[in-house]
């Protein structure tokens, strides 16, 4: 693939002596790559508390502005989300653009989204992080790629209060817009989904920090066990490679079913507008009879990823859904591997045995409240020999002079559905 060089930049942290410093720095840094720039110099300022003004001292602003004027390195990413006059404080004491860490995460969503539902509800996150930041670089910038300017009315800086009313007006039309075309998306999505919960087939949504090989794993299960017609999901060592949920069929070879979703990479500190914005496709999640949580065991910053998913789950409202722990990327620690400890599973996605213990987990997990019965189907009932074969397991089919007696395992909210059918042997 071709490299487009990489831009330098300045990352920069206020150290208040939180446990989670140095790894919400290795993450901004992670970030920084992800957006194809490159970290030039790495500074922490030791402070309690942030300057409203201009969140750092001024001390270190002026070290700052010492070193874009020195090292020709104009852009400058806060490991934090800054106010709108922090903002255009700090570009105006450093002479640099400034990036905060919200403003980041907009930008590679925006540089990843595929299809239409999540260009729109990138475009919505950046449009509402916009609107209190008119006149500062970060609305230029992000204008260029939401698109939403009206001629690029408000990127001129420095121009009258009627300007940014305008800029302001012109924004929420945007935001509007874009809100009304994305409720018509969300509600086909909530409708397939709904069709889908009506099947009862069981479903279990992967979940986990981002490059943690949720899609790896869902390859691999659904190279085994999903439709030929199924495509593969996008996989790539990179932050954030999935953006849309997709949903899968896994037939197992007792023919038992479950659908299997991947959803969106977590990320700390992920900006409260793109959670907003992404809550329909994490609603595959909320609505899931399992979530399998993917860690990277290799990660020495896995601890703090795993609090990370849990409290974006928490933010969605996902709190009651069982869940099983998959510490994933073994091949790459010293931990014997696949083994497995009650709900906790070490194991590689790329390792078959692997592969085996987690759908064996996940059976076990999932189809627990199975019931094994026997059915006799009048034939004028056609469609419920027809619903049992697609979402239940028919150990046994015969047709005799009354209809179709069967032998199925099925969940009990089935047997409950079909019991004026069932027979004893
Ligand atoms: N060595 C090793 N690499 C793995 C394993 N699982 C995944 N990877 C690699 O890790 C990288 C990220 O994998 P993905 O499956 O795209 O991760 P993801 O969790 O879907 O990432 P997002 O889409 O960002 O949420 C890829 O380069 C994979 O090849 C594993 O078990 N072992």
């Amino acid at each position: 693939m071709e490299e487009t060089p990489r831009t330098p930049v300045i990352t920069i942290g206020l150290n208040a002596g939180q446990a989670t410093f140095n790894y919400s720095m290795t993450e901004l840094r992670n970030l920084v790559e992800a957006n194809n720039m490159t970290v030039a110099e790495e500074i922490q300022q030791s402070l309690t508390k942030p300057n409203p003004g201009t969140y750092f001292g001024t001390g270190k602003v002026e070290e700052l502005a010492q070193i874009v004027a020195d090292d020709g390195v104009d852009i400058i990413i806060v490991n934090d989300e800054l106010t709108p006059s922090q903002i255009r404080n700090l570009e105006n004491g450093t002479k640099a653009r400034i990036i905060d860490r919200t403003g980041l995460i907009l930008e590679i969503f925006a540089n990843r989204a595929q299809s239409r539902e999540a260009k729109l509800q990138v475009q919505l996150a950046m449009l509402q992080y916009q609107l209190p930041r008119l006149h500062t670089s970060a609305s230029q910038r992000l204008d260029q790629q939401t698109g939403s300017g009206g001629g690029g009315g408000f990127t001129n800086r420095g121009s009258g209060e009627s300007q940014t009313e305008m800029s302001r007006r012109t924004i929420q039309r945007s935001i509007n817009h874009v809100n009304h075309e994305l409720k018509e998306i969300t509600q086909a999505a909530a409708t397939q989904r709904q069709q889908r919960e009506r099947n009862e087939l069981p479903s279990v949504a992967l979940v986990g920090y981002t490059n943690a090989g949720k899609s790896t794993l869902m390859n691999a299960l659904v190279r085994e066990f999903g439709k030929s017609e199924d495509k593969q999901v996008f996989v790539k060592d990179m932050l954030f490679a999935t953006l849309d949920t997709s949903v899968r069929q896994l037939v197992f070879p007792d023919q038992k079913k479950m659908l299997l979703s991947d959803t969106v990479g977590f990320v700390s500190q992920l900006p409260t507008q793109l959670v907003k914005a992404f809550r329909s496709t994490l609603a595959e999640a909320a609505s899931a009879d399992l979530l399998v949580q993917v860690v990277d065991y290799a990660d020495p910053n896995r601890e703090a990823m795993m609090a990370t998913t849990e409290k974006t789950l928490e933010e969605i409202g996902v709190t009651d859904v069982p869940m099983i722990t998959v510490f994933n990327k073994a091949d790459l620690t010293e931990a014997s591997y696949p083994s497995r400890v009650g709900d906790q599973l070490i194991l590689s996605a790329k390792d078959s045995d692997s592969i085996a213990m987690l759908v064996k987990a996940m059976k076990e997990k999932v189809f627990h409240n199975y019931v094994t019965a026997n059915f006799l189907v009048p034939f004028s009932d056609g469609e419920i020999v027809s619903y049992l074969n697609e979402n239940a397991n028919v150990l046994d089919t015969n047709y005799e002079a009354e209809g179709t007696a069967l032998k199925v395992e099925l969940q009990q909210a089935d047997f409950d559905r079909f019991k004026k059918f069932v027979v004893t042997e």
